[in-house]
């Protein structure tokens, strides 16, 4: 291990044992010798020696805290066991930097605190054991965590409701005597009443307490007068703020509609708003607003904003989105993108798509086909607006940024190491091959899929956005990957799903090279290609990766079928099921062998 890993270990270790001296233990743990080759008490390593991969420091009488900034910048750490000391002190938010942990083990100490909400984000972990502690709080959302396999949080101070958990996947869970209450989700008859007893307000199967029914819906009775006198108050309250509202907009647009004839045209590049593309009648001021999205059919102004089910924006309508502030964000090959903010602080990505020769009709059908085929890792459309000049998608607008950003982009010192990229390209692959087959016989592809259309959501989980933006048109190169010379003239639909599977085996380059995809007349196809060919292989895999540990032979697996993706003849290229098959028995195979070697 590095120096600054050994440092972090050695404070790691004196603050979960302030009293005494590690060096006096004579336990290894000191700054000269190295956790691995000199075997650290407690620490064992991968095989070459190389990283630190389980800390075992049961039953030692530590009381002190437990110091995850420290313990985690061992990058490649799966197991960590406090179990029967007398730590305190909370479990730290930046438990989540040990992004490689599969098993957390800190049964019988005297934590206290709230249980990060980061511990979602440890998507390897199959094993925490935090019971006969003095947690307090909900339990956090761990359902994402899906390989899970073991949950005991007994004999703590826990309250709320149980957060839903892939019960069926769970080979333990208990949750008994703690501060828990409502009723307790299916858990598919895989766990019995012992799991959950000695929580007073728990109730349903499999406890024996079943919950009470809501109460019904008491008995109308007429309001009394002076009921009808409060009603009334209230109502005349309404109506005056109602009335103070209404003069308030009505002054604010006036005196915006002024300011647009003083400035005329000028614009601002970067705090753009969503204005027409027929300029000239933005120009023409008077009655247009700053931020309005011209049409023909100027007037079909909320009737033609559909909003598909979102409970973020219910009953959104097209001049919310006309007095909200837009941002320009990009301007992409398809259109340029704007981010919303709504007076009630939710924010919105409008895109508002370029030169698409679409009827009306054929735009709707084709969105409403999209949004019926769901799936948890493709960007949802929220609302569409459409007349015969103009097409604007709403999305969510994720603040976490894209796939791009987080390979090539400044991390802020997020690490993205190598399961966390093999998670997203099984995610990501998994999520397309669902949307091809739903949408094959429509044939609608994505159409443009790149990293920059890879969203990260607010727990960090990939999803597909902008999906069939891209109409399959023979005509239109755009939609084929560079240098894809090779065209199925008798079918271009087939054409644009296997385009798509170029697309996926590029963003595999990305992951597994950290290299951007083309970039002053370097093509990464290329590149890879010809670094095969010469046998240099090692050579292309992104550095961090490499020095974090990473198994080679599971990168060549990925590279391989990357490689296949990006064949330069579309029918060479294997559908997007098979790709997904892949990339999941190679996902499983890193887990196992992270499960043995831990
Ligand atoms: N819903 C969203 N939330 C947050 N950022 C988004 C959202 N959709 C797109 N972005 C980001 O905004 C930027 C511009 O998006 P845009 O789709 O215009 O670019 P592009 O994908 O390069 O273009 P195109 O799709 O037209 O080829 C990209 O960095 C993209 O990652």
């Amino acid at each position: 291990e590095t120096v600054q890993v050994r440092e972090a270990l050695v404070q790691f270790l004196q603050k979960l044992d302030p009293g005494n001296n590690p060096g006096e233990e004579n336990w290894g743990w000191n700054m000269s010798s190295d956790p691995c080759i000199d075997a650290w008490k407690g620490i064992s390593c991968d095989k070459s020696m190389q990283f630190v991969k389980k800390i075992v420091l049961d039953q030692l009488d530590f009381t002190g805290v437990l110091d995850a900034v420290s313990v985690c910048s061992a990058k490649n750490l799966a197991v960590l066991s406090l179990n029967n000391n007398n730590v305190s002190g909370i479990l730290p938010d930046e438990v989540s930097n040990c992004t490689r942990l599969t098993h957390l083990y800190l049964h019988g100490n005297s934590f206290s605190g709230d249980l990060p909400g980061s511990l979602s984000r440890l998507s390897n972990l199959k094993r925490l054991v935090i019971s006969d502690n003095g947690f307090t709080g909900g339990i956090p959302d761990i359902s994402r965590v899906s390989g899970l396999l073991t949950f005991l949080a007994q004999n703590n101070q826990l309250d709320g409701v149980i957060p839903k958990f892939e019960f069926s996947n769970l080979e333990e869970f208990n949750v008994s005597n703690n501060n828990l209450s409502g009723s307790i989700p299916d858990v598919e008859g895989h766990f019995n009443a012992s799991s959950f007893l000695g929580n007073p307000g728990l109730c349903g199967e499999p406890l024996p307490s079943a919950c009470s029914p809501p109460p019904p819906p008491t008995e109308k009775k007429g309001p009394s007068s002076k009921m009808y006198l409060m009603y009334l108050g209230y109502a005349l309250i309404g109506l005056i703020l109602v009335s103070l509202i209404a003069v308030k907009v009505i002054w604010k647009s006036k005196n915006k509609k002024k300011e647009i004839a003083k400035k005329g045209s000028q614009t601002d590049a970067k705090k753009d708003k969503i204005s027409s593309s027929t300029s000239s009648e933005s120009k023409r001021g008077g009655n247009i607003s700053e931020y309005s999205i011209t049409s023909v059919e100027s007037g079909m102004t909320s009737s033609s904003l559909v909003v598909l089910s979102s409970p973020v924006v219910n009953g959104l309508k097209f001049e919310d989105l006309l007095r909200s502030s837009a941002e320009l964000i990009g301007r992409g090959r398809h259109g340029s993108l704007y981010k919303v903010t709504l007076n009630s602080g939710v924010t919105l990505a409008v895109k508002r798509i370029r030169d698409w020769d679409i009827s009306r009709d054929d735009f709707k059908k084709r969105v409403h086909r999209i949004d019926q085929v769901k799936h948890p890792h493709v960007m949802p459309v929220v609302a569409y607006y459409c007349s015969r000049q103009e097409q604007l998608l709403v999305y969510q607008f994720q603040e976490n940024g894209s796939l791009f950003r987080l390979i090539h982009g400044s991390q802020n010192g997020q690490l993205f190491d190598w399961g966390s990229r093999l998670s997203v390209a099984a995610r990501i692959g998994e999520a397309l091959a669902f949307m091809h087959e739903g949408l094959k016989r429509d044939g609608i592809a994505h159409g443009n899929l790149k990293s920059s259309n890879i969203l990260l959501n607010n727990g960090m989980e990939p999803c597909i956005s902008e999906y069939g933006l891209a109409e399959v048109n023979n005509q239109d190169q755009s939609f084929l990957p560079p240098n894809d010379i090779i065209l199925d003239k008798a079918s271009p639909v087939n054409n644009a799903f296997k385009a798509d599977v170029y697309g996926f085996g590029v963003i595999l380059l990305e992951l597994l090279t950290g290299k951007l995809v083309q970039n002053n007349g370097f093509d990464l196809g290329q590149w890879v290609n010809t670094a095969i060919r010469e046998e240099w292989t090692v050579e292309v895999f992104d550095k961090t990766l490499v020095s974090e540990g990473a198994s080679e032979e599971r990168m060549v697996d990925l590279l391989q079928i990357a490689l296949k993706c990006i064949n330069s003849s579309p029918e060479e290229r294997p559908s997007m099921r098979e790709v997904s098959a892949i990339i999941n028995s190679i996902k499983e195979y890193e887990e196992k062998s992270l499960s043995s070697e831990a």
